[in-house]
């Protein structure tokens, strides 16, 4: 008789972040982390994360939605389940409630590390194997003044810790964000590969512009430039610029990402655990987008590290990561609340090993910045 999941508890911790992340929707001086325990009855406990960005301002689920979605209705469906029927618990989730991915993936990303605990084996491990031990990692620059962020990269390329910059735009005049961009890549030239996310704020002919001004630039990705649901403007905009785009917003699960791929989207995907419900789905979404000859990149929500290790060790599995990743969310955040922060270096990160994510809390730390 497997064991059984005793209990599940979700807790909100708020992390202040190392200097304001300036976005096209929110500013964020904090990252709110949900960290969900899972006990199963031989006293195994599993781990998972969800966040988001600003509260309400990146999508319809928030911190605290996340919480009361677990606490309120998924416990009850999960309590008393064995604890290594994955597959079963998730179709049991998506019966009873739509949506709600990122509260799935926090759940999903706890089973599988109870999993590997209780199969003694990492977590990339039990997804088949990693391809890769060391993964590359992007920094973005968004602390909202052209020259601090031309000094953060530049202190950043001299460490070696990112050769690669996503720039935050969409907020201010068109025209200015090209300036802020144009300057950012001149100062760093061809030492690094410079990119920008929208999230979602120019309109088509606003994003028309915008691309070839950023081409001329030598920008080499832009992301999200126009709103989630627009896949004819996205469409078109692939179909009409050599400079690439990178979906993220657009795309969350893998039937997103065919409708998208049918409809003649040429281009890069960001995936994320968070959107797509948990590591295992966000491996389906790449499995589409290969078929479609779509390029993969490692996507964050800007989790902590738990959030974070889960994504790596997905993203470790598959087979051409073409953009690299973003997964730097604990850098972002001034302290931690693991045993063994991450290991950055060489521009990426070592994935940890150890069974299941590989990672424990540090209960002091979780008690001090847990919400109460
Ligand atoms: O990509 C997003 O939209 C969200 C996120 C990822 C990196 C970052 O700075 O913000
Ligand atoms: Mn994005």
């Amino acid at each position: 008789m497997s064991a059984t999941i005793h209990s599940i508890e979700a807790i909100l911790v708020d992390i202040p972040t190392i200097r304001p992340h300036q976005l096209s929707m929110a500013t964020m001086a904090v990252q709110t982390m949900v960290i969900v325990r899972m006990l199963d009855t031989d006293g195994l406990e599993g781990i998972g994360e969800a966040t988001t960005i600003g509260g309400l301002a990146y999508g319809p689920e928030s911190p605290e939605s996340v919480k009361l979605t677990i606490d309120t209705y998924f416990a009850p469906l999960l309590l008393g389940q064995p604890a290594d029927a994955i597959n079963t618990l998730r179709v049991r989730l998506n019966r009873a409630a739509r949506g709600n991915n990122l509260a799935k993936s926090a759940i999903e990303t706890a089973l599988l590390d109870l999993l590997g605990k209780r199969l003694n084996q990492p977590l990339h491990q039990l997804l088949g194997g990693a391809i890769r031990q060391h993964i590359p990692v992007l920094w973005t620059l968004a602390s909202g003044d052209t020259q601090t962020d031309i000094d953060e990269a530049k202190r950043l390329l001299a460490e070696q810790r990112h050769c690669d910059f996503k720039l935050k735009i969409g907020s201010r005049p068109l025209m200015d964000d090209v300036r802020h961009v144009a300057a950012i890549k001149a100062a760093v030239g061809d030492r690094a590969s410079v990119r920008v996310d929208v999230n979602q704020a120019w309109d088509e002919s606003t994003a028309a512009r915008g691309m070839a001004e950023l081409q001329a630039a030598g920008i080499d990705l832009v992301e999200q430039p126009t709103p989630m649901k627009d896949y004819p403007a996205l469409v078109r905009l692939a179909q009409k610029f050599h400079l690439p785009i990178l979906a993220d917003e657009a795309v969350a699960d893998a039937s997103d990402m065919f409708t998208l791929a049918s409809a003649g989207f040429a281009g890069a995907i960001a995936l994320k655990i968070a959107k797509a419900g948990g590591p295992l789905q966000a491996l389906k979404v790449a499995n589409v987008a290969s078929a479609a000859g779509i390029g993969l990149y490692g996507g964050t929500l800007l989790e902590g590290t738990i959030g974070s290790v889960a994504s790596l060790h997905a993203w470790a599995t598959l087979d051409t990561l073409h953009w690299g990743t973003e997964m730097f969310g604990p850098l972002l955040l001034k302290d931690d609340i693991v045993e063994t922060p991450l290991h950055f270096h060489n521009n990426g990160v070592a994935l940890p090993e150890g069974p299941g994510l590989g990672v424990t809390i540090n209960e002091d730390k979780l008690a001090e910045y847990r919400r109460h």
